[in-house]
């Protein structure tokens, strides 16, 4: 039974068509992954799911209830988190201070009540310390949770807005490109780490670029090219898709695809 189900989805942008009659649907504990060339459409698909945009047509459905016309904290609310392409950390804060205020952004209750600074608002929404030492501890942070952010690698840095998006408590956690920027070994890290929120029962949807890390990790892959739907199946037939060879793998992807894969 599918806990995220997209149909139909369409938008544009003054002439440009960004996406255009896309649909998915993924299942707790699965890792689904959006992949396609540069301008495909694949961040304009994630800010019509988080209802960053309000789609021209289509249905976004979360446990069978629509969510369009839901603002984005709502849809935190109702259990959809994502992390964003650029990074969201409070770099003078520490690991962990930023981990504890992350739900409260999240679910920013309302313009007047951030206007007016209503302490009891703040402190509902803001982590306890524990709960978000553990969040810390779950994706190898714990250590550095007294550090400034500032002062943590990139890979660190990746990982901490992961577990700012889980202080949610999400069903559905939309990752947009956790792995750019990083080293093999950082990557590797991000990897086992969605991995283990997957198997914890979260769906887990994912944009990325790296090739290796989408091929070993996903469970059914998406390919977008100029906003439509292009393909979907497992890594293998991805990977073996002549159409997606010819139009996003080309020789240098089919062969990052096919050493992840064995
Ligand atoms: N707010 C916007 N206004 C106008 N055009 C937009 C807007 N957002 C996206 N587009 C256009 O929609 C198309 C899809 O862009 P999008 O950023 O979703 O692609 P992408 O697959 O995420 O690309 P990348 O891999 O480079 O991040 C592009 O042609 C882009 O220029």
């Amino acid at each position: 039974m599918s806990l995220l189900s997209v149909s139909d989805l369409g938008i544009s942008f003054g002439g440009v068509v960004a996406v255009d009659g896309v649909g998915f649907s993924v299942s707790p504990g699965e890792v689904f992954s959006i992949i396609g060339p540069n301008g495909a459409g694949k961040t304009t698909l994630f800010n019509l799911v988080t209802g960053i945009y309000r789609p021209q047509r289509g249905d976004v459905r979360l446990a069978g209830q629509s969510l369009i016309g839901l603002s984005p904290h709502l849809l935190v609310r109702r259990g959809m988190a994502r992390t964003f392409q650029n990074l969201q950390i409070f770099f003078r804060m520490t690991t962990i201070e930023n981990v504890m205020v992350g739900r409260h952004l999240a679910e920013r209750s309302s313009f007047l009540s951030d206007l007016l600074g209503l302490p009891h608002v703040a402190r509902q929404n803001r982590l306890t310390r524990d709960a978000a030492f553990a969040l810390l501890e779950r994706v190898g942070l714990a250590a550095h949770a007294d550090a400034n952010a500032g002062s943590l690698p990139y890979g660190a840095l990746k990982r901490l807005e992961i577990a700012r998006a889980l202080a949610a408590e999400p069903k559905v956690l939309l990752l947009d490109e956790p792995a750019a920027g990083c080293n093999a070994i950082e990557t590797e890290a991000i990897d086992a780490l969605i991995v283990e929120i997957a198997r914890a029962g979260t769906a887990v949807v994912l944009i990325e670029h790296d090739m290796k890390l989408v091929m070993k990790i996903s469970d059914r892959i998406l390919v977008l090219a100029q906003g439509r739907p292009l393909a979907e199946g497992t890594p293998r037939t991805i990977r073996d898709d002549p159409a997606v060879i010819a139009a996003y793998l080309g020789d240098h992807g089919s062969r990052e695809a096919d050493r992840a894969h064995g």
